[in-house]
């Protein structure tokens, strides 16, 4: 779904000042951005508990490939248990806070620089929350790009919910391969850890096999003028677009 950029004045006294700056100037130099204790333990645990909820209940998927879904083959190259929320679902609340809380993030971090463009970005939307599980029996997802075709999403946001992981012990590790530098930036999925990177070709990534159960919450935002371009070019060709 979309939703309005409400105007309001951005003042240093705002707590969330100085974690927009953070956003902005990691974006910015490294194109991937790590923010620990983003909820904080209390609400990251409530978000913890209605995930396995969730997941107790069955609604996971098996994670569809988005070229051929139902393929037996998804099951090699990507093992993950999916299921997409907005919020408003029941047992939700404290889902639907965190979406707030990074609605709040990314936006205002478009809006304080540069007349509102981040990257070069208008962020006005979003697709809906993708609550992803990794069952933990060696699971992984291959190296991939999140949008290497113009689909309109700028920003990958990820919350890892994972409390106590070592990643020696349990892997699961997501290894991004920013262009351009033979860096890698290696991120272990902790608990209440939130990570951003710009979507497109410059952040290759894989998850590494995971030998415990890996949860996380995934939100991508569009840039305006790219959505509407790759929506607009979808029309034409009639083909369904990854309209979350
Ligand atoms: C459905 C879907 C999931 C992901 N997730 C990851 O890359 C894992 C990140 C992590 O859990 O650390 N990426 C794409 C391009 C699609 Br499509
Ligand atoms: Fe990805």
């Amino acid at each position: 779904g979309s939703f309005m950029v409400n105007n309001y004045y951005m003042d240093s006294s705002d707590p969330s000042y100085e974690i927009c700056q953070r956003v902005i100037r990691d974006m910015t130099q490294y194109g991937v951005c790590v923010l620990d204790n983003f909820l904080g333990k209390e609400k990251g645990l409530l978000v913890l508990n209605e995930v396995l909820e969730m997941y107790r209940s069955g609604i996971f998927t098996a994670g569809q490939l988005v070229s051929n879904p139902g393929s037996t083959e998804a099951q090699t190259i990507r093992s993950d248990r999916i299921t997409w929320i907005d919020g408003r679902e029941p047992h939700c609340f404290y889902i639907r806070q965190l979406i707030g809380q990074v609605d709040n993030i990314v936006l205002k971090a478009n809006k304080m620089v540069n007349n509102g463009k981040m990257g070069d970005y208008i962020i006005n939307g979003r697709t809906k929350a993708m609550v992803a599980c990794y069952p933990g029996s060696g699971s992984h997802y291959v190296k991939h790009v999140d949008n290497p075709n113009k689909d309109g999403r700028c920003i990958t946001a990820i919350y890892y919910l994972n409390l106590d992981w070592d990643v020696k012990r349990c892997g699961g590790l997501l290894r991004v391969f920013p262009e351009g530098t033979n860096q890698v930036a290696d991120i272990a999925p902790i608990f209440d850890r939130m990570l951003f990177f710009w979507s497109d070709r410059r952040n290759p990534h894989e998850v590494q096999p995971a030998y415990s159960t890996r949860y996380a919450i995934t939100l991508w935002y569009f840039d305006a003028q790219e959505r509407e371009e790759a929506l607009r070019h979808y029309k034409e060709r009639g083909q369904p677009s990854s309209s979350k």
